[in-house]
């Protein structure tokens, strides 16, 4: 295994001369020796881009890639001893799902007793024992990019596995099991696994550490809940969250927050100037109206989700989100409620980086 080091930008065209040229905007990040990464962000913001760098499938146009301080930059996938699992299946259809899994062991010509245990332990952590015999050709799709997934996860000398959407084909079931799954083989195996995907679920459940990116910029590189309680950037508060974070337009003025026509007091120190308040619904509380500080609103819907209510305000001439839970006194529409805005879990943003 190996720790990761990319000091790189990517450009698909000739001469990169603006922002937009650069499907990876100049990036310096590593990923440790043993960790679990996700790669998560909405298409085309530059995900499979940097897997291929990291795999070698791709030269990046500027910059380089070190593994364990060594420059790969040019090195083939072979050379930097990389596993990679696809979107699709990638398996021999007339050998058996044991003569799979083995492949990638022959070919480094490990010896067969060593083939064979490790066979066995990859083919139980995914509960294929059952099925080693089998031809991989009478299997359903399901199964067969199980397979793929062993067979990216059978050496335990590979630098890292690298997975691209692995569980696209995969069917809802089935996905929310092998995600808890492959969490759990990472603790048991300890490789160093890096997981493409644009479902905040799939890579907060799996990660350790996940990577956020948009057009082609890393916006946050942090654990699930460091993502979720203090967003670094505007993106990475409105894309993770369900429904994301609510981001109203402020002012910081001489020790006081102007929203719309309303002045709270200053919660802690903040830059002068238009901000941006971010706070997810899960901490926007109701509150009398007669409540110090609070920002008044009128109730304009409220959605029965089943385990908790959604409830929409708008205040200040902003739209807000409210996760209530069953156990909370639920507000009709159209009533006025007070909204507690300010608290430990608010945000403040400046040109949409985390500032406060
Ligand atoms: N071979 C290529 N030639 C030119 N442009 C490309 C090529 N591959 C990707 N791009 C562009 O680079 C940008 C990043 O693409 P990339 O595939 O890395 O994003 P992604 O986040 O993996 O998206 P998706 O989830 O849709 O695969 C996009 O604007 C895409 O159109």
């Amino acid at each position: 295994m190996s720790r990761i080091d990319l000091d790189l930008a990517h450009s698909y065209r000739p001469n990169p001369s603006q922002d937009s040229d650069y499907a990876l905007l100049p990036l310096k990040m590593s990923f440790e020796d043993g960790g679990a990464y996700a790669l998560l962000g909405p298409s085309g913001c530059g995900k499979t881009t940097m897997l291929n760098i990291m795999s070698g499938l791709l030269v990046p146009s500027h910059g380089s890639v070190c593994f364990d301080g060594r420059d790969v930059t040019r090195a083939t996938p072979q050379e930097r001893n990389i596993a990679q699992v696809f979107q699709f299946p990638v398996i021999y259809d007339t050998m058996t799902v044991a003569e799979n899994l083995a492949f990638p062991l022959k070919n480094r010509k490990v010896p067969a007793d060593q083939i064979r245990q490790r066979v066995g332990q990859i083919a139980e952590m995914l509960d294929m024992s059952h099925q080693l015999d089998m031809r991989a050709a009478g299997l359903s799709a399901d199964q067969k990019q199980k397979i793929s997934l062993g067979r990216g996860l059978v050496r335990p000398d590979v630098s890292a596995v690298l997975f691209d959407e692995p569980l696209t084909v995969i069917d809802p079931h089935l996905k929310w099991q092998l995600r808890r799954k492959l969490k759990q083989i990472h603790h048991e195996l300890k490789l160093t696994l890096i997981y493409v995907t644009h479902d905040q679920v799939e890579a907060l459940t799996f990660a350790d550490q996940v990577v956020v990116m948009t057009r082609g910029k890393v916006v946050q590189l942090g654990a699930p809940d460091a993502l979720f309680e203090r967003p670094a950037h505007t993106f990475v508060g409105h894309f993770i969250g369900s429904p994301g974070m609510n981001l109203l337009e402020v002012e910081a003025q001489n020790g006081s927050l102007r929203i719309g026509d309303r002045v709270l007091p200053v919660p802690r120190p903040l830059p002068e100037g238009p901000l941006r308040l971010g706070i997810r619904p899960e901490y926007l509380r109701l509150v009398p109206l007669s409540e110090q500080g609070c920002l008044p609103g009128t109730v304009t819907r409220v959605q029965d989700i089943g385990t908790y209510f959604l409830v929409t305000v708008d205040a200040a001439g902003q739209s807000l989100k409210a996760r209530l839970s069953n156990e909370t006194a639920i507000p009709s529409t159209g009533s006025l409620v007070g909204l507690q805005i300010l608290g430990d879990h608010t945000c403040f943003y400046q040109n949409e980086e985390l500032v406060a």
